[in-house]
Parts: C-alpha cells; sequence; structure tokens
C-alpha cells in the first residue's frame, strides 16, 4: 500500500515547550525522531516554557512567532544531521499547540512564495509578521472580549450550539478581538491570520495554508456543523476578519505541493505534498486512532481529556470540535491548563527535582491519601475557573501545607484526576465496564501516575508504544491525506501495534476514588463562591 514501498512521511509536533518531527516509513514504523526545546536551544528568545509570561500583566501569555520559524530551520539541519533522506518523503503534515494565532503582515505571502533556498526561514521571515509575539493557549487576558462576542451571537450557550464551546479566554475569536482592539494599527496591516497549525503548514507549502475544521473549532468563530465561519461572531470580534481567515477546510485535506524552498535546500522531492496540519489534541485522536468509546488522557503543558463524538452536542463546560479523521464527526474534550508544570513545580519542592523520588513517594502512599484532597492552580485554572493552591485535611478543613512530602506529591495527582473524572461525567461520558483510558504525553510515562489514573477512573489504562501521540498523528494524517481516495485511516493505519495494557485499576478503587469526586464536587462549589 502506498505511493511507493518506499515513500516516508514527516510529521511534525509544534507544541508549547518544543518543536518535535518525526519521519516514518510506509508501515508507519519511526525511522527518525528529534526535537528542538525552545528554552534551552533557542535561549535568545527567552522563554519559559516556551511562553513568556511578565508578572506585571500574569494573565498575558505570548510566544515570539519567529522562534517557531527559527525552531523549524533547525529541526531540518537536525534530520539532514540524522541522516534523513528527505527525497523518499511522499507527505508532511503536523499538529500544533491550539487557539494561538499568527498575524502574517502585508507582503508577507509575496515573501511565502519566493523563499531563497540558500537563506535560513527565520531571516527571510523576521519583518513578516505584523504582531511579532503571538497569543497562545495559556493566556486568559480576555474575558471583556468573551462576553462582547457572547452578548454577539446570543449568549453563552448559543455560541456552544453553533462552535462547540462557550466562550473561553484562550480561544482565538477573543484574542484576535483583544489584538483588533488594543493594536489596531498592526491588525490594519495584517494581511491573513493563521492558527500555530495552519501558520505551520504554510511555511512547508509555500504560501497562506488554511485554517482545518478541527483545530477552527478551538476559535468561537466555526460553525461546526456547516464548517464554515459564523458571521455574527466574526462581526463581534473584528472588522473584516473572513477575509483574514481564509476558507476553511478538512483536516486531511491534501494542499498541495511542498514549497520549492524546501526541494532545493533540502533535497525533498518535488511530489512531496503538504497535508492540512491541526490542533495537538485533534492529532493526538489521530496518533492514539481512537475509537468510540475510548478515552484519551493527554498529560502535557497542559493535560486534555478527549473522546469520539458521533454527534455535536451543546456543552456549557469543555468543547466540541470536528473530527479529524472523519468529517461527518465529532470530538469532546476537555482541557486543564495546570498539567505538567504544576507537577514539575510539586516533584521540585516534594521530591527534590527527582521523578524517581517523585515516583517512590507516590507508591509509598495508600490510595485515599488518608482522607487529603488537594488542588493545585499555578496559573488561572480553564476548569473550574480558580487559581491558587487548595489543600485540605482529612476533616475537609482546608490547609496551607501538608507534613509529608509524599502526601503532598498524591494530593496533587489524585487531584489532577479526580477533577478530570468529575468533569468527564460533566460533559456526558459514562465509565463503564468496557472503558478503557489511552494514555499519552509526557508524564504517560511514569507508571505510578499511570496507576492513580486507572484507580481514579476504576479502568484500565494503556499506553502507545511513541508517547508523543501528536508528533505521531501528525506521521500518520501525513499518509491518510495523501492516499485518502484510495484507503480509509484504518486500512492505512492497520499495521500498527495495539496499545499496550500499562496498569488495571486496584478492586477497592471505585470504593474509595467515587466519594472523593463528590467531595471534590462540593469543594469546587465553595471555593467557586468564594471566588
Ligand atoms: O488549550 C488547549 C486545548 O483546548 C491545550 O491543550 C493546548 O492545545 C495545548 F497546546
Amino acid at each position: 500500500m502506498g505511493a511507493a514501498s518506499n515513500a516516508t512521511y514527516l510529521g511534525l509536533d509544534l507544541s508549547t515547550q518544543q518543536l518535535k518531527a518525526v519521519v516514518v516509513d510506509d508501515e508507519l514504523k519511526v525511522l527518525h525522531e528529534t526535537s528542538v526545546q525552545f528554552d534551552n536551544d533557542l535561549p535568545e528568545f527567552r522563554t519559559y516554557g516556551g511562553v513568556i509570561q511578565r508578572k506585571a500583566e500574569p494573565h498575558v501569555a505570548v510566544s515570539p512567532t519567529l522562534m517557531w520559524v527559527k525552531a523549524l530551520d533547525m529541526i531540518l539541519d537536525k534530520l539532514r544531521v540524522c541522516g534523513v533522506d528527505f527525497s523518499k518523503v511522499a507527505a508532511i503534515s503536523g499538529s500544533a499547540q491550539q487557539h494561538g494565532t499568527v498575524y502574517w503582515g502585508k507582503g508577507s505571502r509575496h515573501q511565502l512564495q519566493n523563499l531563497d533556498p540558500n537563506k535560513f526561514l527565520h531571516e527571510q521571515l523576521a519583518m513578516s509578521f505584523s504582531v511579532a509575539h503571538s497569543p497562545v493557549w495559556m493566556d486568559s487576558s480576555t474575558s471583556e472580549q468573551c462576553r462582547r462576542l457572547e452578548d454577539g451571537v446570543g449568549g453563552p450557550l448559543k455560541l456552544a450550539e453553533i462552535t462547540g464551546s462557550r466562550a473561553y479566554e484562550r480561544f482565538s475569536g477573543a484574542q484576535i478581538a483583544k489584538i483588533a482592539q488594543k493594536k489596531p494599527e498592526a491588525y490594519a496591516i495584517t494581511e491573513r491570520i493563521s492558527l500555530i497549525s495552519s501558520f505551520a503548514a504554510s511555511l512547508f507549502l509555500g504560501d497562506f495554508a488554511p485554517i482545518d475544521w478541527s483545530d477552527g473549532s478551538g476559535m468561537n468563530l466555526l460553525n461546526i456543523r456547516t464548517k464554515d465561519w459564523h458571521q455574527k461572531a466574526l462581526e463581534a470580534c473584528a472588522p473584516d476578519l473572513r477575509d483574514r481567515l481564509g476558507t476553511p477546510t478538512s483536516s486531511y485535506s491534501n494542499l498541495g505541493p511542498l514549497s520549492s524552498y524546501f526541494v532545493e535546500r533540502f533535497g525533498f522531492d518535488e511530489k512531496c505534498r503538504v497535508i492540512a496540519f491541526t490542533g495537538d489534541n485533534s492529532g493526538s485522536l489521530v496518533g492514539m486512532r481512537l475509537k468510540e468509546g475510548d478515552v484519551a488522557c493527554s498529560l502535557g503543558t497542559s493535560d486534555t481529556l478527549f473522546l469520539w463524538l458521533n454527534e455535536p452536542k451543546t456543552v456549557v463546560e469543555g468543547h466540541v470540535l470536528c473530527n479529524p479523521i472523519d468529517d461527518e464527526a465529532y470530538m469532546g474534550l476537555l482541557c486543564f491548563k495546570n498539567g505538567s508544570l504544576t507537577r514539575e513545580r510539586i516533584r521540585d519542592t516534594a521530591a527534590q527535582g527527582s521523578w524517581q523520588i517523585f515516583e517512590e513517594l507516590l507508591d509509598s502512599t495508600p490510595r485515599g491519601n488518608f482522607g487529603n484532597l488537594a488542588l493545585y492552580y499555578d496559573a488561572q485554572e480553564i476548569i473550574p475557573f480558580l487559581i491558587g493552591d487548595h489543600r485540605f485535611n482529612k476533616a475537609n478543613d482546608e490547609i496551607s501545607r501538608y507534613s509529608s512530602k509524599e502526601v503532598e506529591v498524591r494530593a496533587l495527582i489524585e487531584g489532577q484526576f479526580i477533577a478530570k473524572r468529575a468533569h468527564a461525567e460533566d460533559f456526558g461520558f459514562i465509565i463503564g465496564p468496557h472503558t478503557r483510558i489511552f494514555a499519552t504525553g509526557g508524564a504517560s510515562t511514569n507508571k505510578a501516575i499511570l496507576q492513580v489514573l486507572a484507580d481514579v477512573f476504576n479502568s484500565p489504562v494503556y499506553v502507545s508504544e511513541v508517547a508523543n501521540s501528536a508528533m505521531m498523528g501528525g506521521a500518520y494524517q501525513a499518509k491518510h491525506g495523501l492516499l485518502r481516495d484510495k484507503y480509509s485511516f484504518d486500512e492505512i493505519t492497520k499495521s500498527l501495534p495495539e496499545p499496550t495494557l500499562a496498569c488495571q485499576p486496584y478492586d477497592d478503587a471505585d470504593s474509595i476514588y467515587k466519594p472523593m469526586v463528590l467531595r471534590y464536587r462540593k469543594i469546587v462549589e465553595e471555593l467557586l463562591a468564594k471566588s
């Protein structure tokens, strides 16, 4: 099957903290894999976790757009040094952090279409962006724009019914509205607005790439049933926005030939095709080959739960996105902002910065943690809308610290997963005898953490051989988009091994965690009332 038996596919994941790339063979087996860490490999941009946040504006989170361009220059050189034969690559696709927006200035399309193969991309595109720092998904500074957007379309429930979500601060619509209001001159000279996924596709295409339906579902602007922009939402955000966004497209669209820049600079075949890029959670769904009834838990900078939906639904919390594999289907998504950075904080304070000690401490405490329950929110959490650390003892008194480090470690992990179960059930997810949890992301390599996940959800936890499902999803989508006319996604991915069972829940798990979920709801209700 495939374009040719020696065809390879290039998949990328432009995530919050790093750019990752993988080359797979025609059977989708990994041949090469590498990454560029923004903080360490591109220190000149002075990011922390790939993002710039200033104490004076704690709710603002941006990333230098040019940092992502330079990371692409670097990662292709790293792949070349790894010995990748670019001439065999039949198609390219990828994933990227959702919701962030890139602002292409006047004349940038011409620059994209006329790149000089003797120069780095970052040299040639240094002046191409009308907004140098892209707002990213960790930003929560747009509550005012959210209210205006909801009012403009008839309220939060109406917006959720049409676009799959009520207004969220990190979503692109509110972020674009803020740029148009606070930087009108920059907005006026903006020729195109991309998501970070379609921005990455644009670099490979050598032209503006369309926004795909799945990542476009994270903007509060796309009607997820008609797959077209919702005019009232566009008008509630910024003037003349439709032309700046372009026409959205299916998430496995074959966009066109690879830019000649890459053919001449790296030796790609001129027949290599660019397939639409999508959001990282949609890419993870592709990479995990998620099926109806399964739940995916991605443990990365953000923690997300997502599942396959055959039909859209209106939700007051969480999101419904167009499905990246099947144009007629959807996916449900719950995003928890305080993921790996919070786990790293507690690892540093309670486990001397060592994951091994962290695991030992976690393993040394009983399920239920002696009745202690805690919530840790370094940054403004999305669900629930809370911030700060909130520790509770067995008597349900809020306390400032736990006496032991092992209690603190278990309180963090149990609290994160209990919250996920509570909000997944609110979303309508029913945990049953056939439920399978598929774990991915950095923390999915930590067995002790996965055991807590299995216990809290009272379900078996499976892992794929490659922890980075968003990156693998890019590679799978490259072949899927190239050969979709001949083969279905299942046919294209059938050669892949089934995920591995990582752990099963203990028999007493549900009797411990079901009551803790109820306790979590009560605690959150009281904290929200106070805040
Ligand atoms: O905001 C999110 C999803 O809605 C996050 O998972 C980002 O996509 C992480 F990059």
